[in-house]
């Protein structure tokens, strides 16, 4: 929209944030070329520059008034501001100025010398951050300011006024570690300067609007933190008079609105999808300033459907009754990061399903449509007739999928309605106590197992043995004699390694979500929906549509042949209800509870199979049920009934003698042990070790009763720890838990690191369980 135009308008138009990846990931493959050094650091400059600004000129295509710049990465947004602020771990060794990109990715992915940072998941997502350790002394400083570099680069390359975007001191800290809780606001008074720095540079440079994010705003915001928002944003607003500051939540309706809303900032951006009743509710009981702008995020960020044009137009004019006259925003909900580039590229699916669908360019075409709309002007009529259009397509599209759908699942979803399940499928048949001493009888395992999480190395090779197979250059059973020799190496070396329950290492699944997706009935998938998860690795969620059913059994096959090669146990490996529905993009028209419910029986299905065919220990993965836990306390225990409902459901119905695992990482756990304990499970495997043992901790105040491994080394670095580093926090764990509960593996699975890096830290982690057992065993002979 030109200057003049955008003077005339009644509302603007913006965006949160762009995918970083590119439409055919080109950052994930520069980040990885330059790690593996194929390419060299001004290579990787310059290719990420191209995709920064095509990314920018993509956006500029739809006239958006409200660009973001700076939101781009080389890994991770947070990690970003942690560079540009000096927030760099002494064993770094950083000696000042600009953080290098080698002290950059070391940070994020460890090196020879030093662990990783934490990485864990952003919000509600299935996104993970670089965890900012701050400690009580930390000293802060601008390092570089990179949002005005970003600004700088749009406006010379592009001629773009862009909106430079940057996370919030509050959230900054919130979302940081290694401090003492009661020094929270000392910390991010001591981060206020250096923020003020930072947007006195961008005022200077006569930087409009910056965006400034806080979604820590819509989780709890205790009194003290209210006073403690109001003199931050005071300072910030006096360092940067002239500078119009946009203050961004997301994933929830805001907290403490009241004082949110008055902080003394230009505007205002509040999720309308996922805060929609808290949000809206706000609004009505108090209103809205009417010196500011309201960012009305009413297109879905975290979805791929397409919105109701007509539905949101309205929603739009209802918001814009709380705005002063021409201060409205239309905005997505959040970032477009957690949705895929475009669907353009999807011609192979399903026509009637690729009308539904709109990935972050459809988004910003969507957001554009609105704001034609809701400016008014000379070509109102059009532009109503467009919506109108637009709108019928997706009312049509919605009732194709709907009929898609039904006619493949009309007759064959029967049983109990979804959510009324009688105990005797909720509930093992015998309590953990008995099942464990039957268990014990049956398997014999030494004190402090060894296993590991479902996963071996998914190197190139086996990544071109699925793509030669997929491009019908190999049949399915050239394809399935590939899969069997892995799993026929995987035993050996497992074997070799004296491992004590085995996997087949899941070398036939691409994703351990979509694998089950590409199975079961109700499900589509993307050609290139990808979505960044961490750092370089990206998932395609699927995309679940349909009535989920199972077709026929998924992985017993592979299991069953692992089985045939070995005497020891081999586990069964299967990804859980909740974790399949959060890492898919879910149907709207009915609630996540009841598609979580149907994909619960389905995975019992597959369970019963498996024990059917002699795998008797079977792990369900979860690792996405902490993920799903809503923002709002309020909102956990539905949440968590029919989570834990669902687990149940899929696992309970097996014998007492047949051992069911779970396993979980990158989260928190101790909100959530309750919960946890609640699945009954008999073993739990989680991650532990990036977190420096911390979780340990969590288990200490709480009283876990049933079989647990922790982490005993980091899966994400390509370093292999030493022998007493293992040892040190079997050690650690056992002086928390009874050391006949306690199981020993490594963080998650393996899939992500090489042969050789594998087999020398599962055999060290082999001899660490061994000595801390023959200690432990002396210790109890004392
Ligand atoms: C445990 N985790 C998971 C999360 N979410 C999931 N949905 N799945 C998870 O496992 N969230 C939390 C964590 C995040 N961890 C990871 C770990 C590893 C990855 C990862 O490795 N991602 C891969 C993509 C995986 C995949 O689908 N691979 C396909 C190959 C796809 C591909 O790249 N094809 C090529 C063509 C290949 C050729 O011709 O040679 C192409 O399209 O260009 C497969 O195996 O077949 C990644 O590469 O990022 C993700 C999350
Ligand atoms: N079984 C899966 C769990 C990842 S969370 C794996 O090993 O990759
Ligand atoms: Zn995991």
């Amino acid at each position: 929209m030109s200057q003049s135009q955008q003077q005339q308008a009644q509302v603007l138009t913006g965006n949160l944030g762009y995918p970083r990846i590119g439409a055919g990931r080109e950052w994930k493959k520069a980040l990885e070329s330059f790690w593996a050094g194929r390419i060299d650091e001004p290579t990787l400059h310059q290719e990420l520059t191209t995709l920064r600004l095509q990314d920018l000129k993509k956006q500029q295509t739809q006239q958006l008034d409200l660009i973001p710049v700076g939101d781009f990465s080389y890994y991770d947004h947070i990690l970003d501001v942690s560079a540009m602020f000096g927030v760099v771990p002494e064993r770094f060794n950083h000696t000042g100025g600009p953080v290098s990109v080698s002290t950059y990715y070391a940070m994020a992915r460890g090196n020879d010398q030093a662990t990783a940072c934490e990485m864990t998941k952003w919000l509600n997502t299935n996104y993970h951050y670089i965890v900012p350790e701050i400690h009580n002394d930390t000293a802060f400083a601008l390092l570089e300011n990179k949002p005005l570099a970003a600004y700088r680069e749009a406006k010379q390359e592009l001629g773009l006024e862009g909106k430079p975007v940057v996370v919030g001191p509050y959230s900054y800290v919130r979302f940081a570690k290694g401090y003492d809780a009661e020094r929270f606001a000392e910390i991010v008074t001591r981060l206020v300067p250096v923020y003020a720095q930072l947007l006195s540079e961008l005022q200077a440079e006569g930087v409009q609007w910056v965006q400034i994010d806080e979604p820590a705003l819509t989780l709890a915001v205790s009194s003290e933190d209210e006073a403690l928002l109001q003199q931050v944003y005071a300072a910030l607003a006096q360092a940067a008079p002239e500078l119009k500051l946009l203050l961004q939540t997301y994933f929830e309706s805001v907290e403490a609105y009241p004082v949110v809303t008055a902080l003394p900032v230009a505007g205002i951006g509040l999720d309308l999808v996922h805060g929609y009743e808290g949000n809206l509710a706000s609004l009505r009981e108090h209103g809205f300033p009417q010196d500011k702008w309201l960012g009305a995020g009413v297109i879905d960020g975290r979805n791929i459907w397409r919105a109701d044009l007509a539905e949101t137009a309205k929603l739009l004019e209802q918001v814009a009754e709380f705005a002063a006259e021409g201060k409205l925003i239309i905005q997505p909900s959040c970032s477009l990061l957690h949705v895929p580039v475009t669907a353009a590229q999807e011609s192979a699916l399903d026509p009637v399903l690729r009308n539904a669908l709109a990935f972050a360019n459809e988004k910003l075409e969507e957001i554009a449509t609105l704001g034609t709309l809701l400016s008014g002007g000379a070509k109102q009529a059009d532009q109503a007739a467009a919506v109108a259009e637009a709108t019928r397509r997706v009312e049509a599209s919605t009732e194709a999928v709907r009929l898609l759908s039904e006619s493949e699942s009309r007759t064959r979803l029967s049983g109990s309605p979804a959510g009324v399940y009688a105990d005797e499928q909720l509930l093992r048949s015998a309590s953990f106590q008995e099942r464990r001493e039957l268990q014990q009888q049956k398997w014999s395992l030494p004190l402090l197992p060894t296993t590991t999480i479902g996963s071996f190395p998914q190197t190139a090779d086996v990544r071109k043995a699925r793509a030669l197979f997929r491009k019908g250059e190999w049949n399915a059973e050239q394809y399935d004699a590939y899969v069997r020799e892995q799993i026929q190496e995987w035993i050996t070396i497992q074997e070799e390694i004296g491992l004590d329950v085995l996997v087949h290492g899941e070398f036939e699944r691409t994703d351990m979500v979509e694998f089950f997706g590409e199975k079961l009935t109700g499900f589509a998938f993307t050609k290139n929906g990808w979505v960044q998860s961490y750092g370089s690795r990206c998932v395609k969620p699927p995309v679940i549509y349909g009535d989920v059913l199972f077709n026929e059994p998924m992985t017993v096959k592979e299991t069953a042949y692992a089985q045939t090669l070995t005497s020891k146990p081999v586990k069964g490996m299967l990804t859980g209800p909740v974790t399949i529905l959060n890492w898919s993009f879910v149907r709207s028209d009915i609630p996540r509870s009841e598609v979580s419910y149907q994909i619960a029986r389905a995975i019992r299905d597959e369970v019963e199979a498996l024990e059917q065919a002699g795998i008797e220990m079977i792990q369900v993965d979860e690792p996405a049920l902490r993920e799903g836990l809503p923002l709002k306390g309020s909102k956990w225990d539905e949440y968590l009934q029919w989570a834990v409902e669902s687990f149940r459901l899929a696992t309970a119905t097996v014998k007492p003698t047949t051992q069911v695992h779970t396993h979980m990482c990158y989260c928190e756990f101790d909100d959530i042990i309750e919960a946890i304990s609640d699945l009954d499970a008999d073993v739990i495997s989680i991650e532990t070790s990036r977190s420096h043992g911390e979780l340990v901790g969590s288990f200490e105040q709480n009283t876990y009763d049933k079989g647990i491994g922790l982490g005993v080394y980091d899966i994400h670095s390509p370093r292999v720890p030493g022998k007493d580093e293992m040892l040190n926090m079997i050690e650690r764990a056992l002086q928390v838990l009874p050391a006949d509960l306690f199981w020993v593996n490594p963080d998650c699975g393996l899939k992500t690191r090489g042969k050789a890096e594998v087999v020398d830290a599962l055999s060290i982690m082999v001899d660490a369980a061994r000595t801390a057992r023959e200690r432990v065993t002396a210790d109890s002979s004392i």
